[in-house]
């Protein structure tokens, strides 16, 4: 089992040019506990997941998994996995494919695809293309992909999202196994009632910054929620309550009362005499605490204040402690309300404030001109170029730039060695991927919608890359004849240990994620299918490479795309409304049936690593000269860790738009 790692975030402020994202926001996510991010649309949480994937830079602050950045991780998919909203897939691919070719590039036993699709109950649909999956499908694609590597931290941002009823409860319970399993998970919603049935801990983001960090049974207070009630005369009602100084809002539904509880509620009509209809009491929802913390009443962040704290690092202290008293058996601290008048300020500061701007860092006067020209991709190259001049004094731009190259001829070698139909096909695949992805790096190591906002720093190019390798598949272990095992073995493979440590990612999923994929998800997929269709003809190992202009001019569609509905948030905004109609009336307690049997086909999978090698060694029957071929050049030189480094980081995030590009 891997070991959980904690998430910390310390000071990230990020910037858009006007918009600030995230604003000094520090907490710290621990191992063994579900942590909910929550925040409305917008709050910032997929953008401060991301700088933690190191998708996006941070215009400040840092943000560590395990004590070292992204960036810095050896083996970053082992480590961490994650599930973010609308991930863009090739639709033509199947997805077994998607994933064989990422276990590949990452050295990872291809029998783990079949695991990995079992487990998120795709096993059916393994060889289905893509293209042909619902929103839900890709969904579980996208949890299958993060659990690929066995990671001990995995973040999910919006992972309901596409989910039908079982599928949320699905995911809920999955989010719980990882989390007693030891692993850190956190995950985002702006729906409570979404995952306030799984989470132990939560993370309030309001405009960018950290409003709560508590224990989940801060929320959990029924008396923190509202009272739903109502009567044939409703107007009586209101007046009965109102008199008794409770707050009413009228809804179509009923009334609803806050502050207050059922029985209470119930009291005040019958001494006003009025026959009840409806009588229901409703846990909090986000919106709840919200008016609590904007309020300054029991939800006031007695997290943030718990500990005295310096202006510098408030927010991280306090989600430590909070953490700390977070387990899900620990009683509920409701007699936090004790702070809640000296933190009135402090919530009505940050849950009201504008962002700061404060805290800006050098503002790349070039960066609006990227930003909103990220749909062309010669103006992204022309911009980038500038900036790269800018920092032209930055060595390790060259260095990254040569790299590049060398990771592409590495592939191409490898696309070149291929010896039979399957190995060329994904031999190109992942070729033609590190040929996008120097080019992605060319013309921008910087997320196009909003990072390329930002100054280019030798940090920043770090924190762009990604190494995504496996040594191991199944929880941590490392064979020692595991296909990346060979990446230390020879010249090449030592250069590229050499940049491993900064390495800049030829993929720059910075570039790719933020400028594609952050706001294209559903657009570019639409505009991808439709190339698909011209395509069809070509989908043969061939068509991935000729689809390499395609890849470009989706990727610039989904840009534009993505620059006019940055979040898709109103497909978002539907599905999690779907999703909280239904939780509302969902019972507490789930059984463990469908989940129970996954785990325990992945608990005789963990417990017979020989058995594993034994499928590792049946799918290279299938597979074989994939993964002789995979180990053989990873072995030869750096390529393997090329194919760790921009397929699976590409995998991770845009895997599906730039993996044959
Ligand atoms: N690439 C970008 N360029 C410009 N602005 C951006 C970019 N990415 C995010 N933003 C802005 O930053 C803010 C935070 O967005 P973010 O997506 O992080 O919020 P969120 O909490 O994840 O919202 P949601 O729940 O809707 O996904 C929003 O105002 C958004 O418009």
């Amino acid at each position: 089992m891997p070991d959980g790692q904690v998430l910390e975030f310390t000071h990230v402020t990020k910037r858009f040019n006007d918009v600030t994202a995230v604003s000094d926001f520090s907490a710290r996510v621990e191992p063994g506990v579900v942590t909910a991010f929550l925040g409305p649309n917008g709050a910032g949480k997929t953008t401060t997941l991301r700088i933690l994937l190191g998708q996006v830079r941070a215009t400040s602050g840092t943000a560590t998994i395990g004590g070292v950045s992204h960036a810095e991780l050896r083996h970053p998919l082992r480590t961490i996995g994650s599930v973010l909203e609308e991930t863009a897939y090739r639709p033509r691919r199947s997805a077994s494919r998607q994933l064989t070719i990422a276990a590949k590039a990452n050295g990872i036993p291809l029998s783990r695809v079949d695991e990995v699709l079992s487990l998120v109950g795709l096993e059916h649909e393994a060889e289905g293309r893509i293209g042909s999956f619902s929103l839900g499908m890709r969904q579980r694609l996208s949890v299958a992909h993060a659990l690929l590597g066995d990671p001990g931290a995995l973040v999910f941002d919006e992972p309901a999202n596409g989910l039908d009823p079982e599928g949320i409860r699905w995911i809920r319970l999955l989010l719980r196994r990882l989390a007693d399993e030891g692993r850190t998970v956190l995950v985002s919603s702006h729906v409570l009632s979404e995952i306030e049935q799984v989470a132990d801990h939560v993370l309030v983001l309001s405009k960018g910054q950290l409003v709560l960090s508590s224990g989940i049974e801060t929320l959990a207070d029924p008396s923190a929620g509202s009272v739903v009630v109502d009567a044939a005369d409703r107007a009586a009602l209101k007046s009965a309550l109102s008199a008794a100084g409770l707050e009413v809002e009228v809804l179509r539904s009923g009334l609803t009362v806050r502050g207050s509880n059922a029985g209470a509620v119930g009291a005040i009509a019958a001494s006003a005499g009025i026959a009840l209809a409806t009588l229901v009491q409703r846990g909090p929802t986000l919106e709840d605490v919200f008016i609590e913390l904007v309020r300054g009443g029991r939800l006031a962040p007695q997290a943030i204040t718990a500990a005295p704290l310096d202006s510098a690092a408030p927010v991280a202290d306090a989600g430590a402690s909070a953490v700390d008293s977070a387990a899900p058996s620990e009683s509920s601290d409701v007699a936090d309300s004790d702070h809640a008048d000296s933190e009135t300020l402090q919530a009505q500061d940050v849950a009201g404030s504008d962002v700061s701007e404060s805290d800006a860092a050098a503002t790349d006067a070039d960066a609006s001109v990227l930003f909103e020209s990220d749909a062309d991709a010669a103006d992204a190259a022309r911009a980038e170029a500038d900036a790269a001049d800018a920092e032209a004094d930055d060595a390790a731009d060259a260095a990254d730039a040569a790299r590049d190259v060398e990771y592409a001829a590495a592939e191409l070698r490898y696309a070149a060695d291929a010896s039979d139909a399957n190995d060329a096909e994904d031999a190109a695949d992942v070729a033609s991927e590190a040929a996008h992805a120097g080019r992605e790096d060319a013309h921008g190591d910087d997320d196009p919608a909003g990072g390329s906002t930002e100054p280019q720093t030798p940090a920043d190019t770090e924190a762009a890359n990604a190494q995504p390798s496996f040594d191991d598949i199944l929880f941590g272990t490392a064979p020692a004849d595991a296909p990346d095992a060979h990446a230390a073995d020879d010249t090449d493979a030592r250069v590229s240990d050499d940049t491993d440590g900064h390495v800049p990612d030829a993929t720059d999923p910075t570039a790719n994620e933020d400028g594609t994929g952050e706001h294209s998800g559903v657009e570019f997929f639409a505009e991808a299918h439709e190339s698909d269709e011209s395509d069809e003809s070509h989908d043969s190992d061939e068509s991935d490479e000729s689809d390499e202009s395609d890849e470009s001019s989706d990727d610039a569609t989904a840009e534009a795309s993505g620059d006019d509905d940055p979040r898709s948030a109103a497909v978002t905004s539907m599905l999690a409304a779907a999703a909280r109609a239904y939780y509302e009336d969902e019972p507490k307690d789930y059984p463990l049936g469908e989940v129970d049997a996954s785990a325990e086909a992945e608990t005789e999978a963990d417990a017979a690593p020989e058995a594993n090698d034994g499928r590792d060694g049946e799918h290279h029957e299938q597979h074989e000269g994939e993964q002789h071929e995979g180990q053989q050049h990873e072995g030869q030189q750096h390529e393997g860790q090329h194919h760790e480094h921009h397929e699976g980081e590409h995998h991770e995030h845009h895997e599906g738009e730039h993996d044959r590009s």
